[in-house]
């Protein structure tokens, strides 16, 4: 039986609250209650729940991740970490397309915050290489970046990894080929995890959780296997305990 209360997969599994509003999230937080996980909040619950809410989900001793994916000129995205670090969240994530300018003014908007107020904690900083919903074609043939999505991701994560972000998001896929490439401390945040028989969605590079711990990813996003699924709460314990025994 998985042990809930085992610290280290506190720190792995990430579960991505896709909602519309507070009170939906809400539910689901209670279903999910005395399961160890990390709290995603992307743009569609920030934008209408907002800061208030990570500070609610602070309050209840959850770790979170803002999702807002920045991608603008570095100007904008200093003042944006600025602020996101002042929200006392654990990590964010920046676009790497952005590039190391961009990514740079990110780490300072940080360190401008901490050093105005002692009692911030320094979130981890990551970057968004290739969305796991994209494609080698896609990638080739609409975006213009030739190649394989691992050259492309791991180009990103080594890029990332000189502006002195702490890891990059990344499909399971390619979690190995960057710690080879960035360091075993590098951190491989890996969404486009499935388990084993379940709909892919709009994902396109996916793995199992028991493939993606095994792979040497760091932490794993879940969404819909947990949020969509009949009972959340045995989808979320099923996951930890592949998670633990590493099974695929
Ligand atoms: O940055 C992310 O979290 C992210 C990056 C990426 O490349 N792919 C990706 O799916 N995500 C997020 O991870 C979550 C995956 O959700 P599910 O596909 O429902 O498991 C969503 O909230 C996405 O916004």
């Amino acid at each position: 039986m998985t042990s809930i209360t085992n610290e280290k997969l506190a720190q792995r599994l990430m579960v991505a609250l896709d909602y519309p509003d507070d009170a939906s999230a809400r539910e689901m937080i209670r279903k999910l209650e005395g399961i160890p996980c990390y709290m995603k909040v992307g743009m569609q619950l920030f934008y209408q729940a907002g800061p208030k809410f990570v500070e609610e989900l602070k309050s209840l001793g959850y770790s979170v991740f803002l999702d807002l994916k920045m991608h603008d000129i570095p100007n904008t995205v200093k003042s944006g970490a600025n602020s996101i670090t002042k929200l006392g969240v654990d990590m964010f994530n920046v676009h790497a397309a952005g590039g190391s300018a961009m990514m740079s003014a990110a780490m300072q908007g940080v360190e401008e915050a901490l050093a105005a107020d002692s009692s911030l904690k320094r979130p981890w900083v990551i970057a968004v290489t290739q969305l796991t919903s994209t494609n080698e074609l896609t990638m080739n043939e609409e975006i213009g970046i030739p190649g394989s999505v691992e050259d492309a991701v791991i180009r990103y994560a080594k890029l990332t990894a000189a502006a002195g972000l702490d890891g990059v998001v990344a499909s399971p896929l390619e979690a190995e080929g960057i710690k080879s490439a960035c360091g075993a401390d590098f951190l491989t945040v890996t969404p486009g995890i499935r388990p084993a028989g379940s709909a892919a969605d709009d994902q396109s590079r996916t793995k199992t959780p028991g493939q993606a711990i095994n792979g040497g990813c760091d932490y794993i996003v879940v969404g819909r296997p947990i949020t969509a699924a009949a009972d959340p709460r045995a989808a979320a314990l099923q996951i930890l305990a592949e998670m633990e025994h590493g099974q695929a």
